[in-house]
Parts: structure tokens; C-alpha cells; sequence
């Protein structure tokens, strides 16, 4: 056939298969179409050269034209999980018959649409943290986002309003994997939320968006006329977007949403405020460095047993409690755990023994539960009993209750005992799944199928004996059936009566009308047997799915007592102390440790540290010290140690009395942000005014470093400012690291101020740290020291330590002099300093040599050292 450019119709030449793609395409819009053909689910056109970049697979072409990469059908899972984690949404098209030569085209559907947010599957998850799918629709009042957000995989729906300031906040601490939002609203929510939106970006239809739709949608799915019963005012916009979310899982999951049972509202009053930077930067659940869990707060806190534990856990850790009732509730269980060591060992024995049922009733509930999810339900069930033994006739009101809610579930787990096989098979499909005598109808099959092979194997003897040839077998396989194989060497002695089937090189293969009627027996049982065992299956799983909030109510009890008792177990190996909780906001803390330090480190050698704050001990600790000496250990230490005590959790330390606290701020370091448009030191100043901003006079404020990314003047200037304010006009618990030595000074003006220094000793040409926190502020940074072991070539040390001591003799530079008197000045102006700080100069300060290039002199500005003085750099 030759090929007519004229009369070429590309509509026409298109096949039949890519028009079945494209209708895939239209109907799943924002979606990679997984097509399968044969052994490979293809990928076409754009999606075909999107997913060769992200899965590293060939890009080749269909028809010399059309780009398309493909994935082996048996892999499918491992490519999935790929596509999920960086950020894709996938429709996957099935092939609905079996290829049949005589059909032009097979039927395809989607039968099949995986998100980041709304993914059940063990192999795709997390177990130890939770996967939330959100949506944000911006209040009728400015200012306010609803939000709201469900973890599908276990049921956990909850919404709030939000200021729009606090979104980002609320948003990097769901660290939502998927996000919804109204298409018309697209670029005003891309605004509100800042860096914060998960890379799964879901551009809805507005109409899912519309208050009087998404709240009906919500009304329907909860069966209810109103809100006020989970604790909502009817028109918040926190449930319309939670009306969004329902109807967006309705259309992508065409499954039942019944796990879904209750919508939680979010109250941030209750918690203990962290905003994202003091996440990251406490290193709460990911590292700094290389944001792994490993070497986070979680990763030491975590001793749970069971994945449902872990991710509780992982939520508490992210969102401490301000209620103090609540937390000395959490704070005795978890005392009494660690105090009877007996008890702790046998409630974690059995949860261990546990498996993650709110995942695997969830996936009951959404009908993808398979034989071994039910038989691991039963597992857990059978485990329950002596759980809520254990927990029988305990002092904390917390265990108590968790005792009265552990509901054993006797009928369900009857009912899979008897049903289900011990050891079943991965597929329900595949029979081996019910239990002998749950169903006569099913034992009745059972038995013809085994009475058939018995009889082929008496069928087998009797022929071998019939006919002399000792090698006769009866054999079995998918296309021939049963057969009688003879060798042949044997040939001559084949019955006249046995009929040839199939010649093969060494033998041939043989049947009888007795071999097939039985055959027939055996094949039609072993059929129905599997038929009848898939729906007694499916009936099941229907039955448990029934009961699905009585078991998602044991996982949460499950859940809490796991948490409690890997928090006592940590307590018990790792000597921690309870907090004592006060209402006044003071701090306490005797030989205070790093909770991940005092891990990491050899035994014994991490050095405690006492931290006081109040009206004895000052609200302000300014500390300074050598480089590498603990100061930054030392502030976050206890900004962790206030926040585990606000977890319910006890705290690394011999004693603690943590005064009720209502928000943790803390800012540490340069963190470059380059990616996100900001220099380094906007960076810094923006944090800076969070604080100063929003601290109260309960909060916390851990400062380590401020005003380093700019001239030193400026820096000095504004850490200086920034002290008096949080000290006279907020009086919050503050600890500020630096190297500022000379905002030592301000002690003598303000009342609450204390200076503290980590200690060194000073040896020959060495210094020892040696980690203790004293009373004093450093006089010296020994920075060079530091950079010698850091590895800066001996040359460049030299130099450093002549143009220091150079400097210091030549301009005795503010850190090293001592101030008469310092009064502080209201606030607003310029601190007034007298005494022997150094008058202005004009000069530049030249180092013991002519350095190589001369300093350009800095424009003069008012600054505490003097106007225009400048160093070499
Ligand atoms: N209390 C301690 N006990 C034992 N080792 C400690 C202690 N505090 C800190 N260290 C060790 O010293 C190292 C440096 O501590 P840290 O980062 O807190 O110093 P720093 O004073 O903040 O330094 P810089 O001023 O350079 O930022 C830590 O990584 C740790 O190994």
C-alpha cells in the first residue's frame, strides 16, 4: 500500500487504540494516562516524555511519530510509587477482556486512579506518618482561609479557619502531599500560602468550591443537617473545604468513604504554637542538613511498636498541647507505665504483636482489603483481650479511659476465626482463603476436588498394573488437561482404547473417556470452589466493612496506649525526669540535656546544663562563647525540653518546672533562601520580625545569631535593639546566642538580663571545650582555633591571628573593652553608651602588613563603635 500525502485524513490514520487513549486523556484532565498493552502500561506524546524524565525509562516512538515510553505490567506498583512521590496524579486504563484475535480493538477503562492524597496501599505509604490531602478556599471576610485536610489512608478528616498570615504555618506543618483548590482562585491561594503547597496541585472545578454545593456534600456524607455537633459554626469556610474534599474523593475514588466518619475541628488555641521556621530549625522531624528523619527529635522520641503509635506520635510531636490538664493526664500515664516496668513491657509485647488496623480497615472499608489484611485484622483482634486486661484497674484517669474505649469486637473477630485461613494466600481469587467447615456448600466442592485427584491417583496404579508399564503417569497441565503419558519405549504395550492426544519427543500423551469425565468433576469443583470462595470473601469483607467505626475507634485506643508506653520506655532508658507544669512563665531546668545529643554521643559524655528563668533568675539569657563551644546545643535544649514537656512526655533532665507556654519562636543561623527570592539576611530579618511581632509574654524565644549577615555595625545595632525590646516590651523567656560580646554590656541596664558564657579551658596553644553553661559573658570568640580544626591551611591561620592582634591592640575593638555605664535608651532611639567605648574614627584600620587590597572605607552611619571606622573584613 503506498501512502497518498493527498488524501491523507490524520483523523482517520490515527488508530483505534490512540483514540481510546485520548478519550482516557480528556476524561482524567491534570492526569498521566497509564495505557495498558499487552505486557507494558505505555505512556504517550507529553506524558510519555515526562515520564522518561521522572522514571528513567526509554523514550521511543509509536508509528515513527507518536512518543511513548513504557513500564512492564509486573513492575506497575515500583513506577507508581515514583510518579506519587514526585508530585503526579495517574489514571491507569485496563485492557477489560482478554486479546482476542478476532476483535479489531480490546475495551479499555480507567478502572484506576491513584493521587498522592488519596492512596490506601501498604506498598505506597508511610507507615510511620501520616499522608494528607488538603484543600483551601479563601473566607467570604479577608483575611481567612478555610482549610481542611484528611489522612485517607486512616480516616482522619479535620478543618479549621485560619488567618491568611498563619497559613503557611498550618500548611508546612500538615505537609500535605496533595492540595485542592478552586481554578478560578489558582493564583491567589499560590500567594496566601507562600512556599508551602505540596507538589500535587489540584485545580478544581469552582463549582466544587461554591459554599451551598460543598457544604450539601458534606451534609450528605455525614448524614447530618448541621455542624454544630462536631464542633463547627455552620458556615465556616474550613467546611467548605472540607465539603471540597469530599466531593473530590467521591469523583476519584468511587469507593465508599464510610471510614470517613467524623470531621475534626482544628483548634490552634489548644496547641503550643510552632511556626514552620522553629519547626525546621528544632529539627522536630527532619534534620537541617539533609532533611532525614534520622537525627530529629522524632527519630530519638520514637520507641513505638506499632506504625499507628508512630504516626501519632510524629502528629503530637508537631503539635504540643497548652492545656495543662491535658498534658499532666498524658504525663501520669505515662508515669505509671514507667513505673511498672512489668506492665510496660506487657502492653508493648502485645501491641507489637499488632498490625496497623486503621490502614488495614481503611482499606476494608474502600472494598482493597485482600485475604491476608483480614486475617491480620483478626490477628489483632485476637491480641485485644489481653491488652484491656492489662490495662484493667490502672491509677491514670488516661489509662482508665482508654481501657473503657478499647472495644474488643468479639462478633468480628468470632467471625474471621472462623472464616479465615490462618496463612492465606496474597489474592482472594486464588482460593485457599476460607477455613474448613464456615461453609458446607464450600467443604461439599473441596471434597470433589480431592476426591477427584485421589481418584486419578487409584486411576494411575490401576493402568500401571493393567498394562506392565511401570513409567505410566497421569499428568496435569492448563492446556491438555489430565492425560496418560507413556514413553516411548513403551509404545507397543499402549490399550488399543487410549486415545492420542499430543506426541512429544521421548514420549506420548494419551486420554480415556473415564480420565475426562473425572476430569471433568475435578476442574468444574475446583471452579466453583474458587467462585463460591471469592464471594464468601467479598461477603466478609462487606460484614467487617460494616463495622468499620468500632474498629477505627480500638486503632486510635491502640494508637494513644502505643504512644504513652514508647514515651515511658524512652523515659526508662534514657533516665528522664517528669516536668513539673506550672501556670507562671518561668523555666527550670537542672542538668538539662539535648535529648538527641545525649543519644548520639558515647555514654556519659554529654555535659548538663542548668537554664532558670524568673523573677530571680531573669527573663534573658544572653550567652556567648568560642565557636563549637554548646551554645547552640544549649538553646535548643531547652526549647526541646519545653516542648516535650508540653507532649505530655517526660524530659531529659534531673529536675524541670516548665512554666506554661504558649508559642515556641526560634531563629537560628543563616538558612540560605535563596530558592524561595530572598537573601540571606532578609531572610533573617523577616524571621526576626515574627517574633517581635507575635511573642507574648509566655513565649519562648530562642535567638541564636542575630544580625551576622550584614556589616557588623548594622548587625550589633539591630541585635542590640532587638534585645531591649524583647526584654522591656514583651519580657518573654529569651536566650540569644552571639558573638556580639560587647551586648554584655546591656546587663547593667536592664534588670532581667543575664549574661552566661560556655567555658573553655585555655591550654599551651590549645582549647579545651568543656560545655558548661556560667554566669559571665566570653571575652573571646577563638575563632581562628576553630579554624584550625576545621582545616584552613596553616598560612591563612597566621595571618588571621596577626591582623587580630593587630586589631585588637590598634582600635581595641568594643568586645574586649569594658563599659562604665550602659542606660538603656527608650525605645525606638539609639542605645546611649558612655565610658571607654572607642570614639569615632575616620581612619581605616590598617593590618601589621599592607594587605593586597586596600578596604574600601564604609559609608560613616551612626553605629556604637563610632562613625566610618572600618575593618579589613
Ligand atoms: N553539652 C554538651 N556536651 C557535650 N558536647 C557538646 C555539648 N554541647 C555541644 N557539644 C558538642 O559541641 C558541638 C558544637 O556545639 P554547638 O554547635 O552548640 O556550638 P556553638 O557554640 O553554637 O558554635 P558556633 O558559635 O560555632 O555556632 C556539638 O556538635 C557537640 O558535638
Amino acid at each position: 500500500m503506498t501512502f497518498d500525502l493527498e488524501t491523507f485524513d490524520p483523523d482517520a490514520a490515527m488508530s483505534r487504540m490512540m483514540q481510546q487513549y485520548r478519550d482516557a486523556k480528556t476524561q482524567h484532565p491534570g492526569m498521566l494516562v497509564l495505557f495498558r498493552n499487552g505486557d507494558f502500561y505505555e505512556l504517550f506524546e507529553d506524558d510519555a516524555e515526562l515520564g522518561s524524565r521522572v522514571l528513567g525509562i526509554t523514550l521511543t516512538k509509536r508509528d515513527g511519530s507518536i512518543p511513548m515510553a513504557g513500564v512492564p505490567v509486573h513492575k506497575l506498583e515500583h513506577y507508581l510509587g515514583l510518579l506519587l512521590r514526585a508530585g503526579h496524579r495517574v489514571a491507569v486504563c485496563e485492557q477489560m477482556e482478554e486479546p482476542d484475535p478476532k476483535k479489531k480493538i480490546i475495551p479499555r477503562e480507567v478502572n484506576r486512579i491513584v493521587t498522592p492524597g488519596t492512596i490506601t496501599d501498604d506498598g505506597l505509604l508511610d507507615p510511620r506518618a501520616p499522608n494528607y490531602l488538603v484543600a483551601l478556599v479563601p473566607a467570604a471576610k479577608a483575611g481567612v482561609y478555610g482549610i481542611a485536610w484528611v489522612d485517607l489512608s486512616t480516616g482522619y478528616f479535620s478543618a479549621a479557619d485560619v488567618p491568611t498570615p498563619k497559613l503557611s504555618d498550618e500548611l508546612s506543618r500538615l505537609n500535605a502531599v496533595e492540595c485542592l483548590f478552586a481554578d478560578a482562585l489558582t493564583n491567589a491561594v499560590a500567594q496566601a500560602a507562600g512556599m508551602h503547597l505540596p507538589r500535587s496541585r489540584v485545580a478544581r472545578p469552582d463549582w466544587t468550591f461554591d459554599p451551598s454545593t460543598a457544604l450539601a456534600a458534606l451534609k450528605t456524607h455525614f448524614a447530618v443537617s448541621t455542624f454544630t455537633g462536631f464542633g463547627f459554626e455552620d458556615a465556616q469556610p474550613g467546611l467548605v473545604a472540607a465539603g471540597a474534599v469530599i466531593i473530590y474523593l467521591q469523583e476519584t475514588l468511587k469507593a465508599s468513604l464510610q471510614h470517613i466518619r467524623r470531621l475534626r475541628p482544628h483548634r490552634p488555641d489548644t496547641l503550643l504554637a510552632l511556626d514552620e521556621v522553629t519547626r525546621r530549625s528544632l529539627e522536630l522531624t527532619r534534620t537541617l542538613r539533609d532533611n532525614q528523619r534520622d537525627g530529629s527529635l522524632l527519630s530519638v522520641l520514637d520507641r513505638t511498636v506499632t506504625p499507628m503509635g508512630a504516626r501519632l506520635l510524629h502528629d503530637s510531636v508537631l503539635a504540643p498541647l497548652t492545656d495543662r490538664p491535658a498534658i499532666n493526664a498524658r504525663l501520669d500515664a505515662v508515669e505509671e507505665l514507667l513505673k511498672d516496668h512489668a506492665l510496660r513491657r506487657a502492653v508493648r509485647e502485645h501491641l507489637e504483636a499488632c498490625s496497623d488496623i486503621q490502614r488495614l480497615t481503611t482499606r476494608v472499608s474502600t472494598a482493597k482489603a485482600g485475604p491476608r489484611d483480614l486475617s491480620a485484622i483478626a490477628r489483632t483482634l485476637r491480641k485485644l483481650p489481653a491488652v484491656k486486661a492489662k490495662l484493667t484497674g490502672r491509677r491514670s484517669p488516661l489509662l482508665q479511659e482508654l481501657e473503657k474505649r478499647l472495644e474488643l469486637c468479639p462478633d468480628i473477630r468470632e467471625l474471621l476465626d472462623k472464616a479465615i485461613e490462618d496463612d492465606p494466600p496474597h489474592i482472594a481469587k486464588e482460593g485457599g482463603v476460607i477455613r474448613a467447615g464456615f461453609s458446607a456448600e464450600l467443604d461439599e466442592l473441596r471434597a470433589l476436588t480431592t476426591d477427584g485427584k485421589n481418584w486419578i491417583a487409584r486411576y494411575q496404579a490401576q493402568e500401571i498394573t493393567r498394562t506392565g508399564i511401570g513409567s505410566l503417569k497421569v499428568g496435569y497441565n492448563e492446556i491438555d488437561g489430565y492425560y496418560l503419558e507413556i514413553t516411548n519405549a513403551n509404545e507397543t504395550k499402549t490399550p488399543a482404547e487410549y486415545k492420542h492426544q499430543k506426541t512429544l519427543k521421548n514420549a506420548k500423551r494419551y486420554y480415556t473417556p473415564a480420565l475426562r469425565e473425572y476430569e471433568e468433576k475435578v476442574v468444574t469443583a475446583q471452579d466453583k470452589s474458587r467462585a463460591l470462595e471469592l464471594q464468601l470473601f467479598l461477603t466478609l469483607r462487606d460484614q467487617v466493612a460494616a463495622q468499620t467505626p468500632r474498629l477505627l475507634n480500638t486503632a486510635e485506643v491502640l494508637a494513644a496506649l502505643d504512644m504513652l508506653s514508647a514515651l515511658a520506655e524512652l523515659a526508662a532508658a534514657r533516665n528522664y525526669v517528669r516536668p513539673v507544669l506550672v501556670d507562671e512563665p518561668i523555666l527550670d531546668i537542672r542538668d538539662g540535656r539535648h535529648p538527641v545529643l545525649d543519644q548520639i554521643l558515647p555514654p556519659g559524655t554529654f555535659v548538663p546544663n542548668d537554664a532558670a528563668f524568673g523573677p530571680d533568675d531573669g527573663t534573658f539569657w544572653l550567652v556567648t562563647g568560642p565557636n563549637m563551644a554548646g551554645k547552640s546545643t544549649f538553646l535548643r535544649q531547652v526549647a526541646l525540653i519545653t516542648l516535650m514537656a508540653h507532649m505530655g512526655s517526660l524530659v531529659p533532665a534531673k529536675s524541670a518546672t516548665i512554666g506554661m507556654t504558649d508559642r515556641i519562636f526560634t531563629r537560628v543561623g543563616a538558612s540560605d533562601e535563596l530558592s524561595r527570592g530572598q537573601s540571606t539576611f532578609m531572610v533573617e530579618m523577616t524571621e526576626a520580625a515574627n517574633i517581635l511581632n507575635n511573642a507574648t509574654p509566655r513565649s519562648l524565644v530562642i535567638l541564636d545569631e542575630i544580625g551576622r549577615g550584614t556589616a557588623t555595625y548594622d548587625g550589633v545595632s539591630l541585635a542590640w535593639a532587638m534585645t531591649e525590646y524583647l526584654h522591656d516590651a514583651i519580657g518573654c523567656r529569651s536566650l540569644f546566642a552571639t558573638h556580639y560580646h560587647e551586648l554584655a554590656q546591656l546587663a547593667t541596664a536592664l534588670p532581667r538580663l543575664r549574661n552566661y558564657n560556655v567555658l573553655v579551658r585555655e591550654l599551651a596553644d590549645e582549647i579545651v571545650f568543656l560545655h558548661k553553661i556560667a554566669p559571665g559573658n566570653a571575652e573571646r570568640s577563638y575563632g581562628i582555633h576553630v579554624a584550625r580544626l576545621a582545616g584552613v591551611p596553616d598560612a591563612v591561620l597566621k595571618r588571621a591571628t596577626a591582623v587580630l592582634s593587630s586589631l585588637e591592640k590598634q582600635h581595641e575593638l568594643p568586645g574586649v573593652s569594658t563599659p562604665s555605664v550602659v542606660t538603656a535608651p527608650a525605645l525606638g532611639t539609639t542605645p546611649v553608651v558612655s565610658g571607654d567605648l572607642p570614639p569615632r574614627k575616620t581612619n581605616v584600620v590598617q593590618p601589621p602588613e599592607a594587605p593586597r587590597r586596600k578596604p574600601k572605607p564604609q559609608p560613616s552611619s551612626p553605629s556604637l563603635f563610632g562613625e566610618g571606622e572600618d575593618v579589613p573584613f
